[in-house]
C-alpha cells in the first residue's frame, strides 16, 4: 500500500509492502489515490515519494509476471501520471530503487538518494527490460552511453554515481525524506516542463550511429545465448531514432516479445530459486528457521594450493581476519606470494573510494606453519589434497587444538564429509564446504551436513557464504554431493558418444550450443584428467587392482570407457600438460584445437574393441549428456540429498556454467515435459541397457505418471519414507 500524510504543503506518499515495498496492484492504487488527493488539495504545492522502512522500492513484483493479472501496463501508465503532475514531484530514494522503483522515481521532477542507497534497471537479468518506459527516459536523463550501460547490465549503481551521472540531484548523508521535502519545499512555483523527461531531447554524440554498432557488437558477445540485452539494446536504440510516443510503442512491443519468452520465465524462477535455496532444511527436521549461526570473527585455512589461495581472499575480502597455515615454509613462501599477488588484483578491481583490503596487516592475514596458531580461531576451512588419510590425520589434531566452538570445515568435492568427522572427538562441527575454483570468483558454495553435524554448524556455513558474497546450497553427504554427482553421468555418457563414433569438439560444440560456458571435454581438459584417474585409481576402477580377466569395457557388469585412463597413461592430463581431449599451444596453454592424434586413437579405439562407428546427431548428443543428468537429479531428490529442485538449479548455475535463461537442469527438464525426458530416457536405456545412469529414476518416473506437475509442487509427491539419511 502507499501512505498518504502531509508536511504543511508537501504531500508525503510513502510507499508501503514489506520487505522491499514491491509495487503491487495495490501500492499502484494508493500511489495513484495519493497522487489524485494531491493534486486536488489547494493546500498542497508539491510532492514527495519515499518507501517505507529505508527502502525505495524494488520494483515489480517478480512473481507476479507469471500471473494473468499481472500489473505492469498500469506501471507504465502511472509514472506518466507522475511526470505530468502540475504539482512537482520529489522522489527520497534510500536503500534501493530498482527496476519498476527507479521507473517511478524517473517519472518524478527530482530525486534525492542517501549516499547508501543503490540504483538500477535490473530487469535484463530477469529476461525483460524497463518496460515502464524506463528504456526512453534514462538515456534522455543521463545519455545513451550510460543508459545503454545500465539498462543492458542490469548493474546496481551507488547514489555517489548516480550523482555524478546526473540520474539524481542530490545526494544527502542525513534524513533522505527531510531533505527531499526541503527541496519540495524550494521547487514549489518553479517551471516544470524542463523536469519531464518525456519532453526532453536525447543528448546528441559526435557519431551515434558510430557509438551504436560498437554497443551493440559489445552486447551480443556479453548476452551469450540470452534474448533480453539485445532488445534492451534495441529499445534504447529507438530512443535515439523516434520521438518519446514512438519510442515507448517500440519498447512495449519488445517488451511483450521478451514477457512472452521462456527464457524470462527461466530467469525470473533462477532469481526466485536462488531465494528458496537459502530456506534449508535437512531430512532430521533442522531447519534455517530455527537454528541461530555461531559469529565467525577468525578463521584459518590449511593447505595454500590453487583453492586455499582462492578461500583466503575470499576471507580477506569479507572482511574476515585469516591465519594460513602450510605444512613446511618451502610451501608457505610459495603460497604466500602467490596469495599476496591474488590480494593485490582484488584491491585493484575495488571501487576508488570503497572499503580498501587490509591484507599487510598481519592482525588480518597472518602466515604460519604452527597449527597452535588456530588455538583461537572461531572456524578453520581444511584445503588440502583429496586425500582421505591426510584429512584425517589434520582433523584429528584440530580437534586436539582448536578452542571447543570452532567450526571445522572441510574442502572437498566427494569426500565423505561423516569419514573425516570420524577422526575428532566433535563431529557435530565438522562439515563440508565445497568451494569452487577459483575460489574466489565463483560464486557457489556447496555445504554438506555429516550425520552428526549440528544446525548452528550448518547455519554457521550459510551465513559463511553470505560473508563471502557466495551462494550457499544446503545439502546431504553422498559421492560427489550434488553437483558432481550429477556431473559423472553426463561426462560419462559424452565419453561413451567418442566411443561410438563423435568426437570431443561435436559434443562440446553442442554443448556450447545449448549454453554452457564449456563443453564436457573442454571443462575436463581444464581441470585436469589426472583427478579422475587418481579417484578411479582409488577406487579400483583402473590400474593394477583390477582383478585379472576384466572386460577392458566393463566394471561389476556395467559398461566402462577406458579411454580417460589411456589418455592420462600417455601423459595427457589437459591443459596442464598441453594435451588431453584436444591439443594446446603449449603446457598451460588454453587454445584447444582438435588434435588428430586423438581421432586416430578412437579410430584403433574402436576397431580393437569392435566398435562400428556410427553417426551421432546433436539431438542424441544433446538428450544423452542432458537427461542421465537430470535423471541422477531425481535420484538425489528421492534420497532427500537436496530440499528441492531449486537448490539442484542454483548449484548447476552457480558452479557448473549451466546458462541461466534455462532455469537450471530441474527446471529446464520440467519445459522439456516429464513424460518427453523419461520416454527418451527408455529409448536411450534400452540401446544401452549395462548403462545405470540412462535408466528412469523411479521419482521421475512417478512424477510423469501423476501428470506431469509443475515444478514447485514435485517434492510434495515425495514420501517422507524414501529419504534414505
Ligand atoms: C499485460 C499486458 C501489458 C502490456 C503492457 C506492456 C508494458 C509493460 C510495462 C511494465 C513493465 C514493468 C517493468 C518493471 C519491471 C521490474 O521492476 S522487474 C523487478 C526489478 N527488480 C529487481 O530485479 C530487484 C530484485 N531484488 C533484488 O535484487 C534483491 O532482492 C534486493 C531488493 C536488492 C534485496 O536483496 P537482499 O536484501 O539480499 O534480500 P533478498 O533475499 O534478495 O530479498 C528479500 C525478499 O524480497 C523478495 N524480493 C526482492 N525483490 C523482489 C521483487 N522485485 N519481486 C518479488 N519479490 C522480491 C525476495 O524474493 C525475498 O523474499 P523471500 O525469498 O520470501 O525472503
Amino acid at each position: 500500500m502507499a501512505q498518504y500524510a502531509r508536511s504543511p504543503a508537501v504531500a508525503v506518499i510513502r510507499l508501503r509492502n514489506p520487505p522491499v515495498n514491491t509495487l503491487s496492484f495495490a501500492v499502484l492504487q494508493a500511489l495513484e489515490d495519493g497522487l489524485e488527493k494531491a493534486d486536488a488539495d489547494p493546500s498542497v504545492k508539491a510532492v514527495m515519494i519515499c518507501g517505507e522502512n529505508g527502502k525505495f522500492s524494488a520494483g515489480a513484483d517478480i512473481r507476479g509476471f507469471s500471473s494473468p493479472n499481472r500489473p505492469v501496463k498500469s506501471l507504465a501508465a502511472l509514472v506518466s501520471l507522475i511526470e505530468s503532475s502540475k504539482k512537482p514531484v520529489v522522489a527520497a530514494i534510500e536503500g534501493i530503487a530498482l527496476g519498476g522503483g527507479l521507473e517511478v522515481a524517473l517519472g518524478c521532477h527530482y530525486r534525492v538518494a542517501h549516499v547508501k542507497a543503490r540504483m538500477g534497471l535490473p530487469e535484463v537479468t530477469l529476461g525483460l527490460l524497463p518496460g515502464a518506459e524506463g528504456t526512453q527516459r534514462l538515456p534522455r536523463l543521463i545519455g545513451v552511453p550510460a543508459a545503454l550501460d545500465m539498462i543492458t547490465t542490469g548493474k546496481h549503481i551507488p547514489a555517489t554515481e548516480a550523482l555524478k551521472l546526473g540520474l539524481v540531484d542530490e545526494v544527502v548523508e542525513e534524513n533522505t525524506v527531510e531533505a527531499a521535502i526541503r527541496l519540495a519545499n524550494k521547487v514549489i512555483g518553479q517551471p516544470l516542463g524542463p523536469r519531464r523527461l518525456s519532453l526532453k531531447p536525447v543528448p546528441k554524440l559526435p557519431d551515434m550511429e558510430a557509438f551504436l554498432s560498437q554497443a551493440r557488437v559489445r552486447v551480443k558477445k556479453q548476452a551469450q545465448g540470452c534474448l533480453a540485452p539485445e532488445l534492451c539494446f534495441q529499445a534504447v536504440r529507438a530512443a535515439t531514432q523516434m520521438p518519446f510516443a514512438d519510442g515507448v510503442r517500440r519498447e512495449r512491443e519488445l517488451f511483450m516479445v521478451l514477457l512472452s519468452s521462456g527464457q524470462a520465465r527461466a530467469l525470473q524462477y533462477a532469481f526466485l530459486a536462488e531465494r528458496a535455496a537459502q530456506k534449508w532444511t535437512t531430512p532430521g527436521g533442522a531447519s534455517w528457521s530455527s537454528a541461530t549461526p555461531q559469529p565467525v570473527r577468525s578463521a584459518a585455512v590449511i593447505g595454500l594450493g590453487t583453492m586455499g589461495r582462492g578461500i583466503v581472499t575470499s576471507l580477506v575480502k569479507a572482511n574476515i581476519p585469516v591465519v594460513a597455515l602450510e605444512q613446511d615454509l618451502e610451501y608457505l613462501n610459495t603460497g604466500r606470494k602467490a596469495v599476496m599477488l591474488l590480494l593485490e588484483r582484488e584491491a585493484m578491481k575495488m571501487e576508488v573510494g570503497a572499503q580498501t583490503l587490509d591484507f599487510h596487516n598481519p592482525a588480518r592475514l597472518q602466515f604460519t606453519v604452527d597449527f597452535d596458531s588456530l588455538r583461537d580461531v572461531d572456524l578453520v576451512i581444511e584445503a588440502v589434497f583429496e586425500n582421505m588419510a591426510l584429512k584425517k590425520e589434520i582433523f584429528h589434531k584440530l580437534s586436539r587444538i582448536c578452542k571447543p566452538g570452532a567450526l571445522l570445515c572441510t574442502n572437498t568435492s566427494a569426500l565423505n564429509i561423516d569419514e573425516i568427522a570420524s577422526a575428532t572427538s566433535r563431529p557435530q562441527q565438522v562439515i563440508g564446504t565445497h568451494f569452487f575454483s577459483p575460489a574466489h570468483v565463483m560464486r557457489l558454495l556447496e555445504i554438506i551436513y555429516g550425520r552428526h553435524t549440528s544446525p548452528t554448524a550448518i547455519a554457521t556455513a550459510v551465513q559463511l557464504a553470505k560473508a563471502l558474497k557466495k551462494v550457499g546450497v544446503v545439502v546431504g553427504n553422498c559421492f560427489g554431493f550434488v553437483g558432481n554427482r550429477m556431473m559423472f553421468p553426463y561426462v560419462q555418457q559424452a565419453v561413451f558418444l567418442l566411443e561410438e563414433g563423435s568426437r570431443p569438439e561435436a559434443v562440446d560444440r553442442v554443448l556450447e550450443d545449448f549454453g554452457f560456458k564449456i563443453g564436457p571435454f573442454r571443462m575436463s581438459d581444464l581441470a585436469g584428467l589426472d583427478v579422475g584417474w587418481r579417484s578411479r585409481q582409488g577406487q579400483g576402477l583402473t590400474g593394477p587392482s583390477v582383478p585379472a580377466g576384466t572386460p577392458a569395457r566393463q566394471r561389476q557388469g556395467q559398461r566402462y570407457s577406458p579411454l580417460p585412463d589411456l589418455l592420462c597413461e600417455s601423459g595427457r592430463f589437459g591443459q596442464k600438460t598441453g594435451k588431453g581431449w584436444y591439443q594446446y599451444e603449449k603446457a598451460g596453454g588454453r587454445t584447444a584445437t582438435p588434435d588428430p592424434w586423438l581421432h586416430s586413437l578412437l579410430a584403433q579405439y574402436r576397431d580393437t574393441h569392435g566398435i562400428e562407428p556410427r553417426f551421432i546427431d546433436q539431438e542424441e548428443i544433446l538428450e544423452r549428456c542432458l537427461f542421465s543428468l537430470i535423471n541422477e537429479g531425481f535420484a538425489i531428490l528421492a534420497e532427500g540429498i537436496a530440499s528441492g529442485p531449486e537448490h539442484l538449479d542454483v548449484i548447476y548455475i552457480n558452479g557448473y556454467g549451466w546458462p541461466k535463461h534455462k532455469g537450471g537442469p530441474m527446471f529446464y527438464a520440467s519445459t522439456v515435459g516429464l513424460p518427453r525426458v523419461l520416454a527418451k530416457l527408455h529409448k536411450y536405456s534400452e540401446a544401452h541397457p549395462d548403462v545405470p545412469g540412462l535408466q528412469p529414476s523411479a521419482f521421475l518416473k512417478k512424477l510423469a505418471a501423476v501428470g506431469n506437475p509443475p515444478i514447485k509442487e514435485w517434492m510434495s509427491y515425495l514420501s517422507q519414507q524414501s529419504s534414505r539419511l
